[in-house]
C-alpha cells in the first residue's frame, strides 16, 4: 500500500491492522466490489432476469429431444406433435440469442460505469491528496493503478461477474434436470466435482499472489516509461550517457513482466486439461452404465433407462461442461481481480491529510487585506525509506520513518502591500515556508496565518483564490499559450490576456511566434526559452489577480536583457499584493521591505537591507558572498 503520507502512528497502526486483518480481506474487498454496482441496481436486477430467462430456455431443447424420440417418435408416431415440438426447439434459441444481446448490452453498461466511477473516485481522491504524497510517489506508479488496475478488473466487471451467474444458475438448472432424468449417472456424473473444487481454489491462490505480482511489474514498468521516456527524463539520460544502463534495467524488468504473465496464464493450464478430458470421457461411461443396464437388465440403482432419456442426460451433460469449466476459471479470475480491487481500494483508502474544516471560512478576495503571519510555526517532513514500493503494506515490511525538521519555531509579519524576501543557504527552508501558505503541507505546531485567520479555517477554495504562485520550475501544459494563461482565469477576455503579458513583457514574443497565443507549446513549455517561460508564467499570475503572491525567483542565470525582462515583468505582478519571495535577486532583495534571513529551519534575521549589513551577521556574509564577490545576480 503506498500510505507515503501517513504519519507515524496510523502508518503503523495501518500495518498492524492489515496483518490482523490476513485473509478477512477477502470478504471486505468482495462486499465493496458489490456496493460499487449500487447505483446500477436496476439494470443489474435486469441483467439477473435476462440470465434466468436464457438459463431456462436453456433446459427447454434438450428436454425437447426426450419428448420427440420417447413420445413424439417411438410412442405415439404423431407427426403433428414433431411439429411443434420442433417448432419449439427453433424458437427457443431465437428468442434466447436475443435476449442474450439485450443481456450483453446491459452487462457492458453496468461494467463500463463502474468502471468510470472508479476511475472518477480514484482521481479525484488523488486530486485531494497532499503535496507530501506526490513527493513520495512515483508518478508512473499513480497512472498505473488508474488505467492498468481498474482496466485489468474491467474484464471482470464485464464479463465476468455476468457470466458467473449465468453459469451458475446454467449448472443448478442442468443439474436438476439431470436429476430427474437419472440421479445415478447424476452422481456418477458429478462426483469428482468436489475434487474439481478444491484443486481450483488453490490454484486461485496461486494465481492470485502472481497477479499481484504482475501488477507490482506493470507498474514498476509504467514508472520506468514514465521517468525515462520525458523531456527531463531523457535530457538526464542522454547527458549522463545512461541509456544502456536504462535500457538494461527496462529489459529485465519487462523480460519479468513476460514470465510473470506466461506463469499466470499456464497456472492450472494442466488442471483445466484434466477436467477437460474428464468431462469428454463421462459420456461413454452415461453409455456404457444406460447400456449395461438395459442389455442386462439390471434395475440396479433405478429403472433402465429409454432411449431419449439417454440422449437426454448425455446432452444436458454435455451442457454442463461449459459453465463448470468456466466456473472454476472464474474463480481463479476472480481471485486474481481482488488483487487489483485491492490496490484500487488501497488507494481510494489513504487518508486525505489536508482538508476543509466543516465549517470553513470563505475569505472575498476584495476583503483581505493580505495581512501574512508566521507564529511559532514548526514542521517535521515526514517520509519513508521505502516510499517507491508499491505496496509496502503488502510485503509486509513495515519502512523505516524519516524525520526531517525543516522549520523550527518560526515567527514573522508581513504588513498586507509588503514585499518580504526570504534570503538564506540553501537547504534553509524558504520553500518550505511557502509551502505552509496555501496549505501545501500543514504545520505541526504554531500557525500560519492570514488577516488573523489560521490558515486551517479557510476553506482550500478561498486560500487558492486568495494566493498566487510563481514557482521556479516553470509548469506549462501541452496547450496552446492562450489556454495555458486562461487556466488561471477561464473567462478572463482578450483584453485581459493582453494586458498581463504586455505587463509581463511577453506579449511581443508571442506576436512573433508562428500562430501567436495559439501556439501551442511543448510538453512542460520546452519550446520556450526559460526565460519566455517564467514571463509567461508571470502573466498567468497576473491574469490570476491574488491577494498574496508567493515567488520563487529562479536561481538559474539569464542573461542581462532577459533579466531585465523578467524584472520588467515582476515589477508590476508585486504591486499592490502581499509578497513573499524566495529572492535570489538583487533587485528584489533591495526593494523588499523585510528581509527574513533563514538558516537550518529557522529565522535568524530579519529587518531591511540596510539593518541587516550594519548587522555584520548572516545576510551581511550572504551578501558579500553572493552579490558583491560575484557581481552576479543569482544567489
Ligand atoms: N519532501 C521532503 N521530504 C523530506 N525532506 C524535505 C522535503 N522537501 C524538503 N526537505 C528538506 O527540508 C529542508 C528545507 O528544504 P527547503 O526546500 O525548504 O529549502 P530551501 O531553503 O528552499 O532550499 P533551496 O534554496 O535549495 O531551494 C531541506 O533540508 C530539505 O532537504
Amino acid at each position: 500500500m503506498s500510505i507515503h503520507g501517513m504519519h507515524g502512528g496510523r502508518m503503523r497502526a495501518y500495518y498492524e491492522e492489515q496483518k490482523a486483518r490476513g485473509h478477512k480481506t477477502d470478504a471486505h474487498t468482495v462486499r465493496r466490489v458489490i456496493a460499487s454496482f449500487r447505483p446500477y441496481k436496476m439494470q443489474v436486477l435486469l441483467v439477473l432476469g435476462a440470465i434466468l430467462t436464457t438459463t431456462l430456455l436453456g433446459l427447454i431443447n434438450p428436454l425437447m429431444i426426450q419428448r420427440i424420440l420417447d413420445d413424439a417418435i417411438f410412442a405415439r408416431r404423431d407427426m403433428h406433435l414433431l411439429f411443434i415440438y420442433v417448432a419449439i426447439m427453433v424458437v427457443t434459441p431465437i428468442v434466447s440469442g436475443i435476449v442474450g444481446v439485450g443481456q450483453s448490452y446491459l452487462n457492458n453498461t453496468i461494467g463500463q460505469n463502474v468502471m468510470r466511477d472508479f476511475r472518477n473516485r480514484l482521481y479525484s481522491h488523488l486530486q485531494r491528496m497532499s503535496l507530501r504524497f506526490f513527493t513520495s510517489t512515483r508518478t508512473g506508479e499513480i497512472q498505473s493503478r488508474l488505467s492498468n488496475d481498474v482496466g485489468g478488473v474491467q474484464n471482470v466487471v464485464t464479463n465476468t461477474a455476468p457470466s458467473i451467474i449465468s453459469n451458475l444458475s446454467t449448472t443448478i438448472s442442468t443439474v436438476i434436470a439431470m436429476f430427474i432424468v437419472s440421479p445415478l449417472l447424476t452422481f456418477v456424473s458429478l462426483g469428482l466435482l468436489p475434487l474439481f473444487l478444491w484443486i481450483t481454489y488453490k490454484v486461485g491462490n496461486i494465481r492470485r499472489e502472481t497477479s499481484k505480482e504482475t501488477q507490482k511489474s506493470m507498474a514498476e514498468l509504467t514508472a520506468m516509461m514514465q521517468e525515462t521516456l520525458s523531456v527531463s527524463g531523457i535530457l538526464l539520460m542522454k547527458t549522463f550517457g545512461r541509456q544502456e544502463y536504462a535500457r538494461e534495467r527496462f529489459e529485465n524488468e519487462n523480460q519479468h513482466l513476460a514470465k510473470l504473465e506466461i506463469r499466470q496464464q499456464m497456472i492450472g493450464r494442466w488442471f483445466f486439461m484434466f477436467i477437460g478430458i474428464f468431462f469428454s470421457i463421462t459420456p461413454a461411461i452415461v453409455y456404457l452404465i444406460a447400456g449395461w443396464q438395459i442389455i442386462q437388465h439390471v434395475n440396479f440403482l433405478g429403472q433402465p433407462l429409454s432411449l431419449g432419456a439417454i440422449v437426454t442426460f448425455t446432452t444436458l451433460q454435455s451442457r454442463l461442461f461449459f459453465p463448470i469449466g468456466q466456473l472454476l476459471n472464474i474463480q481463479v479470475e476472480i481471485q486474481g481481480a481482488l488483487a487489483l480491487f485491492e490496490r484500487i481500494f488501497e488507494y481510494l483508502d489513504l487518508p486525505i491529510e489536508i482538508k476543509d474544516k466543516p465549517e470553513a471560512l470563505e475569505l472575498k478576495p476584495e476583503e483581505v487585506k493580505g495581512d501574512v503571519r508566521f507564529q511559532n510555526v514548526t514542521f517535521t517532513y515526514k517520509g519513508q525509506s521505502n516510499a517507491e514500493t508499491s505496496d509496502p503494506g503488502l510485503n509486509g515490511n513495515a519502512p523505516r520513518e524519516l524525520h526531517h525538521t525543516a522549520l523550527h519555531s518560526v515567527s514573522f509579519t508581513i504588513k498586507p502591500g509588503q514585499l518580504a524576501a526570504l534570503v538564506g543557504p540553501s537547504g534553509a527552508g524558504k520553500t518550505t515556508t511557502t509551502y505552509l501558505l496555501p496549505r501545501l503541507y500543514d504545520v505541526d505546531s504554531g500557525s500560519v496565518q492570514i488577516d488573523g485567520h489560521d490558515v486551517r479555517d479557510i476553506s482550500l477554495n478561498s486560500l487558492s483564490e486568495l494566493i498566487g504562485m510563481v514557482t521556479q520550475e516553470t509548469y506549462l501544459f501541452h496547450a496552446s499559450i492562450r489556454e495555458n494563461l486562461l487556466y488561471a482565469k477561464q473567462d478572463a477576455t482578450e483584453e485581459e490576456i493582453i494586458a498581463a503579458t504586455k505587463a509581463a513583457a511577453i506579449h511581443d514574443r508571442i506576436m512573433e511566434l508562428e500562430n501567436g497565443y495559439d501556439t501551442v507549446v511543448g510538453e512542460r513549455g520546452y519550446k520556450l526559452s526559460g526565460g519566455e517561460k517564467q514571463r509567461i508564467a508571470i502573466a498567468r499570475v497576473i491574469l490570476k489577480n491574488p491577494r498574496i503572491l508567493i515567488l520563487d525567483e529562479a536561481t538559474s542565470a539569464l542573461d542581462t536583457h532577459s533579466e531585465r525582462l523578467i524584472q520588467a515583468a515582476l515589477d508590476p505582478l508585486m504591486k499592490g499584493r502581499t509578497t513573499i519571495a524566495i529572492a535570489h535577486r538583487l533587485s528584489t532583495i533591495l526593494a523588499a521591505d523585510l528581509i527574513l534571513v533563514m538558516d537550518k529551519g529557522r529565522i535568524v534575521e530579519q529587518g531591511t537591507h540596510q539593518e541587516l549589513l550594519a548587522k555584520g551577521g548572516l545576510y551581511a556574509h550572504l551578501y558579500n558572498e553572493q552579490f558583491v564577490h560575484t557581481h552576479g545576480i543569482t544567489a
